[in-house]
């Protein structure tokens, strides 16, 4: 089997919403899909990627890299021993070729966006979801039935009042959802607690709170903050520093006795063994974030998540940034901790198959082969058209 082509395009996912550090408003996400020419209902199977949010296209690097160095690959060397799939590893080393280690910077993302594209053509190839393929071939062999996920929202937004974050956290109980999570450090200190109480009043509950600072405090900040969260025993208090701060982190545990979330921008297995090392992140109450769209991909994954023993930690641990459903997929068959889900925020890449129903903070999966974008028709029609596939 082969690659034939492989098509890249860039798409908007912009929104007037506002997090601490940045607003949405120009964002935009690489779409990238991998013809081959192995047939399935009768047509040839295609695997198709996206870079999560947050990080915009990464098409100079795709477009001046990547995907020159995968279309020149001899065809044999991208696939497995058995010649009837691709190999993810494989490819992951030709598009690595001629790259320094070091100074992740965003061309993780460009490499995130095709490994996905091709974990989504090996599972289908293979005729069998994701999550399955991943439990029979890097995990235990056995998939976690559903999966914990949290409503992620609260963004800052142009007008928008107390009684609209308390509307917006009402609809996502509504859905089931139980745990919500809400953006701060956006506003000052004395608001953001408003707005906190205001959610109180909906959930009921600190334990089904998140908060999310973006990574927006120096230290003093990051402390102050959590002096005036800890009375409310939140589920986490998300990014208080630079992500890159370990010694931050550090510090801030000794401030802290809560849950502490952080890694979405830690785009590197071997930035994640940092903060385990460096960052005093502690493996009974905290939880780690990391993206796989826009870190490597899966293939890097994998190694993020083998150091995680080492360092003290599991897979349970890992509750990844981006609500997309590759990430779904691992926490399923590599059972992770979880998995974020906006249900109002970056359609249509974030969100699960259309008929996932959320029951008590948690959902199924579909059988669907692949990662399941079939399943979700706002996103595969989107994908569909932009890459003309
Ligand atoms: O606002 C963002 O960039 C998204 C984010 O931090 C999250 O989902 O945790
Ligand atoms: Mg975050």
């Amino acid at each position: 089997m082969r690659i034939t082509e492989i098509r890249e395009a860039v798409v908007p996912i912009s929104s007037p919403i506002r997090n601490a550090y940045i607003d949405f408003s120009k964002m935009t996400a690489s779409v990238v899909a991998v013809v081959t020419d192995v047939i399935r209902d009768g047509k040839p199977v295609v695997g198709y990627g996206f870079n999560s949010n947050g990080r915009y296209a990464a098409s100079g690097l795709l477009n001046e890299r990547f995907l020159p160095r995968l279309r020149e690959a001899a065809p044999d060397s991208l696939i497995n021993d058995a010649g009837d799939n691709l190999d993810p590893r494989k490819v992951w080393a030709t598009l690595m070729s001629n790259e320094k280690p070091g100074g992740h910077g965003e061309r993780s993302v460009a490499v995130g966006v095709i490994d996905m594209a091709v974990w989504d053509a090996v599972a289908k190839i293979a005729g069998v979801p994701l999550y399955r393929y991943l439990a029979d071939t890097e995990g235990d062999g056995t998939v976690d039935d559903s999966v914990f996920v949290y409503a992620a929202g609260g963004y800052y937004y142009p007008g928008k009042d107390d009684t609209q974050l308390q509307e917006e956290m009402r609809r996502y109980r509504d859905m089931g959802y139980e745990v919500v999570k809400m953006k701060i450090g956006g506003a000052s200190l004395d608001e953001d607690i408003r707005r906190i109480e205001a959610v109180l009043e909906v959930v009921g509950d600190g334990k089904y709170l998140a908060v999310d600072a973006n990574g927006r405090f120096d230290l003093d900040t990051a402390i102050a903050y959590a002096k005036a969260l800890s009375p409310y025993k939140l589920f986490w208090y998300e990014e208080a520093g630079d992500p890159l701060d370990y010694a931050l982190q550090a510090e801030l545990a000794k401030h802290y006795d809560g849950p502490m979330a952080t890694g979405e921008n830690l785009f590197s297995h071997q930035d994640a063994r940092n903060l385990l090392r460096h960052g005093g992140m502690r493996p009974d109450r905290d939880w780690l974030q990391f993206d796989c769209a826009l870190s490597y991909g899966l293939v890097e994954y994998l190694r993020t998540l083998a150091i995680l023993p080492e360092c003290g930690f599991s897979t349970r641990n890992v509750i990844p940034h981006g609500g997309h459903q590759l990430s779904l997929n691992i926490a399923a068959g590599l059972k992770l901790g979880g998995n974020e889900s906006y249900p109002e925020v970056f359609a249509p890449f974030g969100g699960f198959a259309d008929d996932t129903r959320v029951e008590a903070g948690r959902v199924g999966l579909p059988d669907a082969p692949g990662i399941g974008f079939e399943k979700k028709q706002g996103l595969i029609e989107c994908m569909r058209k932009a890459t003309s596939t």
